[in-house]
Parts: structure tokens; sequence; C-alpha cells
């Protein structure tokens, strides 16, 4: 949604939908997201959902496909970014892609390879405590080569700062040599720029949002789109709001602890909520008194060690399960009793909570910083929704997104 979000900031008329089937459903329309939850599924699944989504952008005569994944990588030893990727060279026919995560606005760099968050090694981070791919292995060649049987080289950065031409030189080079797949060193916005200039005729590529939103300048500085359009902010919707965190992330909880001092918010601990529709009927009971005073809060959300603890109990994939059915159950209750305005902290909990609503399809809202998307359903009693990073977005976000859906127009 984030990666939408950026088209649409850059005047990009942009199609979102979380089912390739609906990407007939638009007209030409310069691009379309298809966001689906497949970072942490098995990769033989991640790669039939991917094949679908590719298969109906595929139908569609399309310049490029951008696969986009986290700017920390989050992956595992068994996928999903390397079987994805093969699966897209495939279908594209592409020789050689790219690898370029770096987020330098957020201090997300690469050098030498190595992913850095700030000035410490990704390993070093608090990443390394995630609850679904805690990252322990900085070298994004390692780990990205454990993960294909393509063979993966470094686009380093005196290359980067050599320009586009002499990057893509270089590429070719080691492609002649069996080079496949390039992890693209990054540090600096220009080196953006240059990434962009070097992919943006390329068949696939692959990163974080950050590359794709340096794409609308070249697109137009070409023709390949027209004038700038100021974009349409996003409609009203009313209706209870509600914040539903499932990201264990150091910045989540301290959105909430923010949150926590002038709004209600239920903290779920998972070791007493091994019955799902037991705590979501209790937790709708706690909430109904309350939700006509304002914004309420549900939170599974836990430090290290209480993620430790429920890991232990029901294993990695079975707590985040547990919390994905919990907050996603709890989000259809919620709409029944006239929630229309979620909060959602946390990827893998907002693909649970789209999924859980049945979301196919949503009309995405110009960018609103770093890891965050909104976006608004496009029936006649229309949802919003604010999908959030776990580790991004002011401390104060939740609050003051639940109050902007009211009005975006105020906000603009
Ligand atoms: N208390 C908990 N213990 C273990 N896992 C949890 C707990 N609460 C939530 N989870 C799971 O942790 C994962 C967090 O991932 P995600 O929602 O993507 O957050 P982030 O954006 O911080 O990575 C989710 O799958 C979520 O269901
Ligand atoms: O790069 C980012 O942080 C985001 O693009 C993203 O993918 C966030 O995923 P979560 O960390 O699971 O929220």
């Amino acid at each position: 949604m984030e990666t939408a979000a950026m088209l649409v900031a850059a005047g990009i008329e942009c199609g979102f939908v979380t089912d390739p089937a609906l990407v007939g459903s638009y007209g030409d329309v310069p691009a379309i997201v298809i966001a689906q939850k497949t970072r942490v599924i098995p990769a033989s699944e991640a790669v039939s959902m991917t094949e679908k989504a590719a298969r109906a952008l595929l139908a569609r005569d399309i310049r490029q496909i951008f696969f986009k994944y986290c700017a920390t990588f989050d992956s595992t030893d068994q996928g999903n970014i390397g079987p994805v990727a093969d699966l897209l060279m495939q279908l594209t026919g592409a020789e050689y892609t790219a690898f370029c995560p770096a987020s330098p606005a957020l201090r997300r760099t690469v050098y030498n390879g190595h992913l850095f968050l700030g000035t410490e090694l990704i390993s070093d981070s608090p990443k390394r405590h995630d609850p679904l791919t805690p990252m322990t292995d900085p070298d994004l060649v390692r780990v990205l080569q454990r993960q294909t049987r393509a063979k993966v080289g470094l686009l380093a950065h005196a290359l980067v700062s050599a320009g586009a031409e002499a990057a893509g030189r270089a590429i070719a080079e080691a492609a002649a040599r069996g080079i496949r797949y390039f992890i693209t060193d990054a540090i600096y916005d220009r080196d953006l720029d240059t990434l962009a200039a070097l992919t943006c005729d390329w068949k696939l590529m692959t990163g974080n949002a950050t590359i794709v939103q340096h794409y609308p300048d070249i697109w137009r500085a070409r023709g390949l789109i027209g004038a700038t359009r100021r974009p349409p902010c996003l409609r009203a919707v009313g209706g209870g709001g509600v914040v539903l965190a499932g990201s264990c992330a150091e910045r989540t909880l301290e959105q909430l602890a923010e949150f926590e001092k002038s709004h209600p918010v239920l903290r779920i601990d998972l070791l007493n909520a091994g019955d799902v529709a037991a705590t979501v009927g209790d937790a709708l009971d706690w909430a109904r008194p309350r939700l006509h005073r304002g914004p309420v809060g549900f939170a599974t959300s836990g430090a290290p060690e209480a993620v430790k603890m429920a890991q232990e109990r029901y294993g990695r994939e079975g707590a985040a399960q547990l919390a994905e059915a919990i907050l996603g159950r709890l989000a259809v209750s919620l709409r029944s009793v006239g929630v229309r305005r979620f909060v959602v902290a946390g990827g893998e909990t907002s693909g649970a909570i789209v999924e859980h609503l049945g979301i196919r399809r949503l009309r995405v809202g110009p960018y609103g910083g770093p890891g965050i998307g909104t976006a608004v359903t496009e029936d006649e009693d229309p949802v919003a929704l604010c999908l959030k990073s776990g580790k991004l977005g002011p401390v104060d976000l939740f609050a003051t997104t639940l109050d902007v859906m009211l009005d975006p127009g105020r906000a603009n």
C-alpha cells in the first residue's frame, strides 16, 4: 500500500487489489499494485500466488514487474524473496535483476552488500528479535544465495557512484559470467536515482518501495505518462475507530503507549488466548460500551520476552497464526458493530486483517510518510484503513490518523 501511495502522491493513477482476478477491473491505468500476504508462507505457496499475480499483470502488455519487499529484507533461509524472484525471472524472461532494499531516508543502507539500520548491522539491531523473520546475517549476498540456485553478486557502491551507464556495463559483464542477481549497495538518495535510471526499463526489478518512488520523474521525462495531476484526497469515513496492533516492533510499542495515554487499549496476552472465539467475544464485550466515547485499541503486541513465551507455547508460526486469527476475527466483529476506521500496526497483521475483512480492492490515498499507507474501500458503506509498518511512523500516529479519516480534505 505504501508503494501505491507513493505513486498516487506523484500524481499517478494506481490500482490496488489483493486478488489478481480483479486486475481486469481496471481500465488503462499506468500502474497496478497487487498486495498479497506471501512473506512467510511456505515458498511453494508464495510462488503459486505470485504466479497468478504476475500472469494477471503480464496479460496487460506491461513494461515492468516490480517485486516489492521490506527494507529490512525480511525473509528466512527457506524464502521467500529468492523463490519468488526465480519465478518472476522465468515469467518475464529477464536475464538478470537487482535487489535494492535500501531506504536511505530511514537510514536503512546497504554497503558492500551488508544491510545497516542506522549505524548498526541489521543483525545487531532489534530486527534480530523479529517474531517471524529474525535477521541474524547482515550479508545480503549470502542471505539471498541461501534462497536461490541463481548466482548472486554485488553491485558495489563504487559502481553505483560511477552512474547508471557504468553500473549497467558492469552488470552486463558480470551477467556474461553467469551472475543473475545483484544486491545493490545504496547509501544516499542519489544512489536510488542512479539505480532507478539503471533499472527503469528492465522487465523485472525488485526492492523496497523507495526505488519505485524514483520512477515517476523518469517516466514523465520520457513522456511515458502525462503531466502531474494533483492527487485526489480520500473520502471521509465516519463510524467507530480502532487500532489493531500485532506488531511487536519497538516503534509500535511506543505508539501504543502514546495512544493509551488518552484512549482505552485492551492488551491481549496470547498465553491466555488459546480459544480464539472466546477471546474475540470478550474483546468485543470490552469494546462495546467504550466505542461510543471514541477510538479504542487492541494489541497482542509484546516485548521480546513475551514473544518468546508465546512462541515456546505455540511455536513461531503458531503464535503468529493465533494473534492474526484473533485480530482478524475481531476486525470482522468490530465492523459488524459499526467500526469503519481501522489503523493496523504490522505488515503481516495488516495482511491478515484485510483478508479477514474480505477486502479485495481499495482506493489508495497519497503517501503519508515512511511505512504508512491509507486507503478506503469503494463501496457505499466505506471502510477506511491505515496499514502501518511495525517499525515506522510517528509516535502519535494512531490517534491523529483515526481523526484525519473523518475529514481527509482538512489534512491536505
Ligand atoms: N505476543 C506475540 N507473540 C508472538 N507473535 C506475535 C505476538 N503478537 C503478534 N505476533 C505476530 O508477530 C508478527 C508480527 O509481524 P508484523 O505484523 O508484520 O509486524 P512488524 O511490522 O513489526 O514486522 C505477526 O505475525 C503477529 O501475528
Ligand atoms: O520497508 C518497510 O519497512 C515496509 O515496506 C515493510 O515491508 C514493512 O513490513 P513490516 O515490518 O512487517 O510492517
